[in-house]
């Protein structure tokens, strides 16, 4: 029987995969608090919804960064889709095209980001870890200014890897450390570690034109020094509980941000989005868009791209019955009076 909700696809996902590679997506750090309130966090929030509006049609429609999308739900960044499917992010860039919207291809994919490109039917933005030298760095800037990414996501909340400990647990590890060459294709002679500051997002701003966002901000004062650096957008994220544990949700992170932000450039979020309830009320909070991460790791191992396009599907028709229930014709008429917490 097909699934019907993503948890469904969690649990089939669970069953095909090998342990090892199952553990490392759905691992967070430490006791994985930060993993569990990113869920929980969502209950805390109820909705007020509005009726007798006309809602015979339902918009489900937004942009990010100016491109049409047909859902304000957008493909995270994640590493090594080639653990969940033989087709790796080849799979996961057309279930994201066919479902109409927007993905993030990382810096750890198993294939190369032109390849990624050449697979897409849909727009892609670049997600960067500048972790070895900048000169790596600025050659996968021109790299995917060339394959057509429309926007450079620069992760700021891994200076080191937190601390994941059902994959200690196991003797095999994944192979992270191949990763660069696989995306690069070529051998750096330099592999010192760049530390990461405010200074090299100036320094990005100046090698590239592509617009920038910041992945990891779970604050006010970092979302103004963000937009005091030149960024064009931030994406509210404590990584999927995968960093550091204790971190706020990112649900909770939101409002304080988009207050400090202020319009002043578009905020979007991630972290245990998984109903088209908790889209709604991410974007009731001030999101543009929310971005998923584990859920399209489940599809693509239950079905390849046909699962990663019936995931974003699934959330898709969810959040537009939530539209509908809650008296939000629009994508645009999603407000803050919509929400309140308990
Ligand atoms: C297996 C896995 C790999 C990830 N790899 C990356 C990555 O390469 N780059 C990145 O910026 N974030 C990465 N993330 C974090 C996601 O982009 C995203 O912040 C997180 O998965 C959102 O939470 P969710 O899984 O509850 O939707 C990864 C997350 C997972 C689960
Ligand atoms: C030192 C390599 C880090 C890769 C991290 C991939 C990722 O973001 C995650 O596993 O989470």
């Amino acid at each position: 029987m097909d699934p019907i909700n993503v948890f469904e696809y969690e649990a089939l996902a669970k069953q095909l995969m090998d342990p090892v590679y199952w553990d490392y997506y759905a691992g967070g750090s430490d006791d994985e608090v930060t993993l569990q309130v990113n869920r929980t966090d969502f209950n805390r929030i109820r909705l007020r919804p509005r009726m007798l509006v006309d809602v015979s049609h339902c918009d489900t429609r937004t942009t990010v960064l100016g491109q049409l999308i047909e859902m304000p739900i957008m493909v995270a960044p994640t590493a090594l889709h080639g653990l969940g499917h033989t087709e790796g992010e080849y799979a996961t860039a057309q279930g994201a095209g066919a479902a109409g919207t927007l993905m993030t291809a990382s810096t750890e994919s198993t294939r190369t980001l032109e390849e990624i490109a050449q697979a897409a039917s849909g727009p892609l933005w670049f997600q960067l870890y500048i972790f070895h030298s900048l000169k790596l760095a600025a050659e996968l800037v021109r790299r995917a200014e060339a394959a057509g990414y429309q926007a450079i996501v620069v992760t700021v909340d891994l200076p080191i890897l937190g601390n994941r400990e059902r994959s200690k647990r196991h003797t095999i590890s994944i192979p992270l450390s191949a990763l660069k060459e696989m995306v690069t294709g070529v051998e750096e002679e330099e592999l010192r570690r760049e530390p990461m500051t405010w200074e090299t997002i100036d320094w990005l701003r100046s090698i590239t034109h592509l617009p920038i966002l910041l992945k990891g901000i779970l604050t006010a004062e970092d979302a103004v020094l963000a937009l005091e650096h030149g960024v064009d957008g931030i994406i509210v994220s404590n990584h999927g509980g995968r960093q550091l544990d204790g971190a706020v949700s990112s649900i909770e992170a939101l409002p304080e941000i988009v207050e400090a932000v202020g319009g002043r450039c578009e905020v979007y979020m991630d972290g245990g989005i998984r109903r088209g309830t908790d889209v709604l009320k991410a974007l009731a909070l001030g999101a543009r868009a929310v971005l998923v991460g584990r859920p399209i790791l489940w599809g693509l191992a239950v079905d390849g791209s046909k699962g990663v396009q019936q995931v974003l599907k699934i959330l898709q028709t969810e959040l537009e019955r939530a539209m509908k229930l809650a008296g939000c014709p629009t994508v645009a008429s999603i407000n803050r009076a919509l929400v309140k917490w308990t």
